[in-house]
């Protein structure tokens, strides 16, 4: 082929590209490919037509603006017509562009009127004798769509001129763009309604502006900036750009507050790094700046090309949207177990960097994009935020592909991956054996509330992982006097601070030996801390204490099917099976065999609580399970066709079929037998109730508390006693106590400086006690 056919060739599949990317943007506002790929095809297009100037047609997209207005709105004949604008992307190509001017004009160093160019769309809006009596959109360039019941729902926009003098007719043009708080709150809604999301706050305006429907338009709150006129008639307009901008803020229009007045080259590129920097700070997206020549003898001098003027530039910040492709979707297991995906992609640059990792933040969303490995995707970087990949170009997607889901076990550890019902996260049930949990697993162990090993701070964990001396919270028993300093000395050397004298050495070796003490001393501990320690999901202080005060044995609690710990109040379905997953991994099994193997003991271990016998038997925990259609009423009707007692899942359905039990309880109870693990918890369950029924103390009920069945909350500062002592001594008398107020708590303790706990009491009418009360009650049940 020769050099012309073949650039015949290639323009004719530019513009066909082109031509469907613009439909897509401009009329459907649902854009197949990222801004800067479209620009870099018009760019290629341009080039090869000026190359090859016989391939340049009226009709090419480099020679027209926008597209045809659709007709679902009247079309509005712009008598003048409005224009697109030059790209500029390097400092050389505005320096060039300012040079034109200067020849042309035979100026030097001329004036600009700069401004931010809001990503929205640009619109003209009619006023006849300071009446607002038309809107309509570009379309492109010589006719718009009639959008004036739209328009006239965006507040920015003034219906009636404000001041008096003003131009028997004035059409003005500005941008509608939606702010990203708007974006933010539409899209956040749109997904907890599981509706469609807006792309980008451009598509957002665009789609908003150009709603059949105007009730709808109102619902978007769209924004509004003007930022030139088209026909004006029976008035004088001002001889300068800048000027007549004042004139439209007097007449009330919102103009940017960031418009300015520079000169030259210099004052070009100056003004467009100030505004870069802010670009992120600002509330709406602006995808570059304008340089406009001042005065309006000049503009006509320039004049114009096919599609924009030649005395206006549009400078562009680097693209904050790229389209690339996806090799891989991977998840990322982070410090707290939480499991993300993310999206390994050909590298590419975005906002001004080479990307080749972006965030799909949790499952849910891989899903609602439908991410598969191959795709092509829109890949989006705002400022410092980490790139996020916002869509997926599905026409591009290669055959053969399927949909992503989430792996069954942690790709660090290999345990299992978990959800809660309703929870976007999963995560890692190897708390304790994961070496992605580690550091975050040590440091939460050796906290002043779990196992409270003092002088271990965050910074020797670090070290100690790092280094491998700490695997797991276990090894924190086998260190030596001399691991520790071999540790220091190498966190001391990586931090850059080498102390070698030899008071230093000795001033290591009383530390290392004080923490040595300190790890020695924590080995006596309590079971509240124990469970607390081990840094279980979901299982903070509270639980740890009600499983303590309920089972009273480590024992006991680390072979409980889960759905016992839900005997004890307060203990619902999420946390249960948090601890069920929590050990069912054999590692975190291991690691606490090894903590009590390693010396740490236990020192209140005890019986259960005989208040567990309530409810202790398979009907009732068996309603509680949350399996559908097993109710309380059904559960013990279940328990009596003895379907449970059969030896495997295939009986135990046979037997259920053939009791009189509602066909609906049959089908959701075999649907529930048949999944994997389902089984065999049961059979747990039969073995662990007689024995834990046997463990039981006869008889004796627990003592009854002066505040059983009592919510206290705490509040303000007390003198006498900390907070943790009060609230440790009002549960001892029975009472719970809350960190905030309800309907539901029976008083509160408000200490000096009380805060809106205090007021809340008050409205709602809670008792409230003064510290002497609350004195002089715990002496009295001292
Ligand atoms: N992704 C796609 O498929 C696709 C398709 C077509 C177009 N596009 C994108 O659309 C843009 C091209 O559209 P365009 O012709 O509107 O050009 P443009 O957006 O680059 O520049 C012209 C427009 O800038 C706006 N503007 C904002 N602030 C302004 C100011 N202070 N003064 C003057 N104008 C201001 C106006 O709406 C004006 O019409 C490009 O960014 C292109 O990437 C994308
Ligand atoms: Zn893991």
């Amino acid at each position: 082929m020769t050099d012309a056919a073949q650039a015949a060739k290639r323009a004719a599949q530019l513009r066909s590209q082109l031509e469907d990317a613009n439909y897509r943007y401009h009329v459907l506002d649902d854009p197949s490919m990222a801004d800067a790929q479209y620009d870099r095809l018009l760019r290629e297009l341009d080039e090869l037509e000026a190359a090859h100037p016989e391939l340049v047609s009226p009709d090419s997209p480099t020679q027209r603006v926008g597209n045809a207005p659709s007709s679902a709105f009247a079309p509005v004949r712009h008598a003048i017509p409005m224009l697109s604008l030059g790209n500029a992307f390097t400092d050389e190509e505005v320096a060039d562009f300012e040079r034109r001017i200067e020849e042309r004009l035979d100026r030097s160093a001329p004036t600009f009127s700069v401004e931010p160019k809001l990503d929205g769309l640009a619109i003209s809006l009619r006023y006849e004798d300071g009446r607002f009596v038309q809107g309509a959109t570009r379309g492109d360039g010589a006719t718009g769509e009639d959008v004036t019941a739209n328009l006239r729902t965006v507040k920015a926009i003034p219906l009636q001129l404000r001041g008096q003098g003003w131009p028997q007719v004035l059409e003005v043009r500005g941008e509608v763009y939606m702010p990203l708080a708007a974006f933010k709150a539409y899209n956040e809604r749109a997904l907890a309604e599981g509706g469609k999301v807006l792309a980008n706050p451009r598509n957002g305006a665009a789609g908003s502006l150009r709603q059949l429907d105007p009730r709808i338009t109102a619902q978007r709150p769209l924004a509004f900036y003007a930022y030139a006129v088209g026909v004006v008639e029976g008035y004088e307009l001002p001889a300068t750009h800048s000027a007549t901008l004042a004139k439209l803020r007097d007449w009330g229009f919102p103009v940017s507050g960031e418009s300015q007045v520079v000169s030259g080259t210099e004052g070009l590129l100056g003004y467009y790094r100030r505004i870069g920097e802010k670009r992120h700070a600002l509330p709406f997206d602006i995808d570059g700046v304008v340089y406009k020549l001042d005065d309006y003898a000049g503009q006509r001098e320039m004049g114009f090309v096919s599609r924009a003027p030649r005395w206006a530039i549009a400078h562009k910040f680097p693209a904050q949207e790229q389209s690339t492709t996806v090799e891989s979707v991977e998840v990322n297991v982070g410090r707290t177990g939480a499991v993300t995906p993310w999206a390994l992609m050909a590298p590419v640059q975005v906002g001004g960097v080479v990307v080749t990792r972006a965030t799909l933040h949790n499952a849910d969303q891989v899903a609602r994009l439908d991410v598969r490995n191959g795709d092509t995707v829109i890949v989006r970087r705002a400022g410092d935020v980490i790139p996020e990949v916002v869509r997926v170009v599905v026409e591009q997607r290669p055959p053969g592909t399927q949909p992503w889901s989430m792996p069954s076990h942690c790709p660090v550890c290999g345990s299992e991956l978990v959800r809660e019902e309703g929870e976007a996260v999963w995560r890692c049930s190897g708390e304790l054996i994961c070496p992605a949990q580690r550091k975050e697993a040590v440091i939460h162990f050796a906290s002043r509330r779990a196992m409270d090993i003092e002088g271990l701070g965050e910074r020797y964990v670090e070290v100690l992982s790092d280094l491998g001396y700490v695997q797991s919270v276990a090894d924190l028993y086998k260190l030596s006097v001399d691991d520790l300093l071999e540790m220091k000395r190498r966190a001391d050397e990586r931090d850059g601070t080498t102390p070698e004298t030899v008071k230093a050495g000795k001033v290591a070796s009383k530390w290392a030996e004080n923490l040595i003490e300190a790890i020695d001393r924590s080995r006596a501990t309590t079971l509240e801390r124990f469970l607390n320690a081990l840094g279980i999901e979901h299982v903070g202080e509270s639980t740890a204490k009600a499983l303590a005060a309920w089972f009273g044995d480590i024992q006991l609690i680390r072979r409980l099917p889960w759905p016992l710990f839900k005997r004890v109040p307060d203990i619902g379905g999420e946390v249960a099976r948090s601890l069920g997953h929590f050990f069912d991994q054999a590692g975190n099994q291991q690691v606490i065999d090894d903590l009590l193997e390693r010396g740490v003991r236990i020192e209140d271990s005890r019986e259960p609580s005989p208040k567990l016998r309530e409810g202790l038997d398979l009907a009732t925990v068996l309603a509680d399970m949350e399996i559908a259609k097993v109710t309380k009423v059904r559960a013990p009707q279940v328990v009596a066709t003895g379907a449970l007692d059969t030896a495997k899942p295939a009986d135990a359905a046979a037997t259920l079929a053939a009791s009189d039990l509602p066909k609906d309880v049959i089908d959701s109870l075999s649907a529930w037998l048949d999944e994997p693990g389902h089984w065999a918890l049961l059979q747990q369950l039969r073995t662990a109730l007689p024995e834990l029924l046997a463990r039981l103390p006869a008889g004796a009920e627990a003592a009854a508390g002066p505040l059983d069945g009592q919510t206290a909350v705490l509040t303000g500062t007390l003198s006498a006693l900390s907070r943790d002592e009060a609230k440790a001594k009002l549960e001892a008398l029975g009472a719970k106590v809350a960190g905030s107020v309800s309907k539901k708590t029976s008083f509160v303790v408000a200490g000096e400086a009380a805060g809106s706990k205090l007021d809340k009491a008050q409205e709602l009418g809670v008792e409230i006690w003064d510290e002497a009360r609350l004195l002089a009650f715990l002496e009295q049940h001292a």
